[in-house]
This record gives structure tokens, C-alpha cells and sequence, in this order.
């Protein structure tokens, strides 16, 4: 009963059509009957989820009863209700409730419009800033704009669905994608880890589904050690790792990561803690000795805001506590340039 029309098959989205009514029966009592009501009759009162149950009615309130309950048939109440309203003479009436597109759910929508067969709802998706991500089965494509406009009309927080093409750019990874509703709008603001993060989706790697690895790794970097984050994309190993004061050397070849990671810094004020590179990752180990030896020379930290700023001097370590390589499929390829000399 409290599921939308089937719609099987259908393609362009046509709201009006999930309007459905749904036949109750109402108990018409006033104001101050209400709790006793619903105390002595709680057995027959509606319960639906993000629905109300009482309503005004002029000076009136209806108290809709469960489905079940015939306005004409006043057998199909519990024995309690039956003795309470016949006590107090409150009248039960029949009850017309509208539902439309509004109430349902997005798995709800998703199941009646999508054909039976397919029996998997394909309603998840990632949020990266405004964009859900969805990754959809050959099968759901020809739904793939449904789909997007319904999870678009479902989800306050959402602007924009993208559909994850196979397609992905091997060398940076980040994926090619389709708008299925909303504008082609990819530049996304992300929160994670207590840093914000701006960085254009279509044109970086970021995956949502990392923050508690990025976490994980985070807390094993002392406080003032040194961290170099060989693929660091747009920066969350090193930017939220430059607000516990470690220092990090960051790099990227993807000059759209780059740009990002340098930004990034600067909006996360933990440039005094983290530099960008945008070097190859075998360059950037070579030359991390060297870089980290340079960020000894100036190691003088600001740190506090307007009137209680004051100057910190931070003694930056000879040698450099980690390596980061979160590049799962080629990262091994880089071990050879370790072949560093110590100085
Ligand atoms: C899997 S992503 C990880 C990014 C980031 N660490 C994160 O967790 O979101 C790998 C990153 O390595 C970068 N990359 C790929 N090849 C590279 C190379 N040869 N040198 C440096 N960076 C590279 C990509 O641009 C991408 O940002």
C-alpha cells in the first residue's frame, strides 16, 4: 500500500504520475481528547514513517487510523477503540491521504520505475562536493538519466549526477564521466579530515571512500618529522597532515593535482608545513634529500592568529621519517629510485 505506482519502463521522468491515494479512516476529536486518544487507542492509530498521523481539521483534529480500519465496519477496531469511542462519541469518517513524488524515497522511485528483472535498486552513490558518483551496470544504462534525476531530486546536498565511464586516465586516474542530471559543474569543495579541499573532479584523482586510510596513515607522522608524499594528489595525506605540524613535501605530475595541492595549502593555511612539487615521482625522490635539506633553511614557523601571532622556531630533522606512494598500481616501478646517497 505505502509503495509508488508501478511504473515499469519508464524513461523520462513524469512526476505527476507517483500520485496515489490511499483510502483510510479518521477519528474526529478535539483538541484535548488527543492524548487519551492515543493512550486508550494506540493499537489503531496510523504509524507510517514521515507521515503525521493527527491533522487539523477547522476546530477538529483527525487522528487517522491504520490501514485496515473501515469507516462502515467499526469491527475492523481493536475492542479498546471500540469502547473509547463509543464512550466518548467521536465519530470515525473516511479518510482520502495523498501521496505524490515528494513522499517517496529514492529506492522506492528507483523500483517502480526500473524493470522487474533488474532486482538490484541502484540508488548508492559517492558524494564528492556536489557530485554523486554512481558507477552503473551495463544494464541500468539505458535508466542512467532517470536514475540521475531522481537521486538529483532525492538528495538536498546534491547539484550534480555523474555516471563513471570504464574509461580511466591510467597515468593520473582520475575518471571519465558522463553528467547524467544537474551541470556539467566539477570544480567540488570537499570536506575531509578537517581540511577543506577544492580540486576539479574531472580532472584529478580523489576518491571519497579514503578518509579513514588517509586517517590512519595521518596519526603514524610525528609532529614536526618529515613526510614526503610521492603521488599526493590534491593533498589529503599532506594537508591535514601540515595542520599537526608535520612537514610534508608533497608531489604530483597531474598539473591539475598540483594546482589544487599548492591552493589547497594556501586555503588550509599549512604552507609554513607543507610544499607542492609537481615533479615526476622518481624525480621527486631523487631530489627529496635535497628538498628536505632546503626546507631546513627555513624552518621558521608563524604561528597564531592576528594579535596573539608570534614567531616559532621549528627545528626541521636531517632526514626524512616517511614515504608515501599511494599509487597501487605502478608504485612498486619506483622503488629502484631510492638508490639515493646519504649526506
Ligand atoms: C591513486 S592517486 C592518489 C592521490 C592521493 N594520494 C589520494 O590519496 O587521493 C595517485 C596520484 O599519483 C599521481 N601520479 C601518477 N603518476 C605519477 C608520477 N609518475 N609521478 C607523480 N605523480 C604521479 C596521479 O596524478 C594521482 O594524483
Amino acid at each position: 500500500m505505502f509503495s509508488p505506482p508501478a511504473l515499469h519502463g519508464m524513461k523520462n521522468l513524469d512526476r505527476s504520475l507517483f500520485h496515489k491515494t490511499i483510502n483510510l479512516s479518521a477519528a474526529r476529536v478535539s483538541g484535548n481528547q488527543i492524548p487519551l486518544f492515543q493512550r486508550s487507542c494506540h493499537q489503531d492509530v496510523f504509524k507510517v514513517p514521515r507521515l503525521r498521523s493527527i491533522l487539523q481539521d477547522g476546530d477538529d483534529r483527525l487522528i487517522l487510523l491504520r490501514p485496515g480500519v473501515l469507516p462502515d465496519d467499526l469491527s475492523t477496531l481493536s475492542t479498546p477503540t471500540r469502547q473509547f469511542i463509543s464512550q466518548h462519541s467521536i465519530k470515525i469518517e473516511p479518510y482520502k491521504l495523498e501521496l505524490d513524488y515528494s513522499y517517496w524515497k529514492t529506492d522506492d522511485i528507483l523500483s517502480s520505475i526500473l524493470p522487474k528483472h533488474l532486482d538490484e535498486i541502484p540508488g548508492g552513490f559517492t558524494l564528492v562536493g556536489h557530485i554523486a558518483h554512481l558507477n552503473l551496470r551495463d544494464q541500468y544504462l539505458p535508466y542512467k538519466h532517470i536514475i540521475g534525476q531522481v537521486i538529483l531530486d532525492k538528495n538536498y546536498s546534491v547539484k550534480t549526477v555523474v555516471n563513471k565511464l570504464d574509461i580511466i586516465d591510467s597515468q593520473f586516474r582520475n575518471f571519465q564521466m558522463q553528467v547524467l542530471a544537474g551541470p556539467a559543474e566539477f570544480i567540488v569543495k570537499q570536506r575531509e579530515n578537517n581540511c577543506t579541499f577544492h580540486f576539479d573532479f574531472s580532472k584529478v584523482y580523489w576518491n571519497s571512500r579514503l578518509e579513514t586510510e588517509h586517517a590512519r596513515l595521518i596519526k603514524l607522522f610525528e609532529t614536526h618529522g618529515i613526510v614526503c608524499d610521492v603521488f599526493a594528489g590534491v593533498g589529503p595525506f599532506a594537508v591535514p597532515a601540515g595542520k599537526n605540524e608535520t612537514f610534508v613535501l608533497a608531489n604530483d605530475l597531474n598539473p591539475s593535482s598540483y594546482l589544487s595541492l599548492v591552493e589547497n595549502i594556501h586555503f588550509n593555511k599549512v604552507g609554513a608545513f607543507v610544499r607542492g612539487y609537481n615533479l615526476d615521482g622518481g624525480d621527486f625522490i631523487r631530489q627529496s634529500p635535497k628538498l628536505a635539506e632546503d626546507l631546513g633553511k627555513t624552518a621558521s614557523v608563524t604561528v597564531g592568529r592576528l594579535k596573539r601571532k608570534q614567531d616559532r622556531i621549528i627545528a626541521v630533522p636531517r632526514y626524512i621519517s616517511h614515504y608515501v606512494m599511494n599509487l597501487p598500481a605502478s608504485a612498486i616501478d619506483f622503488l629502484g629510485k631510492y638508490k639515493i646517497s646519504i649526506y
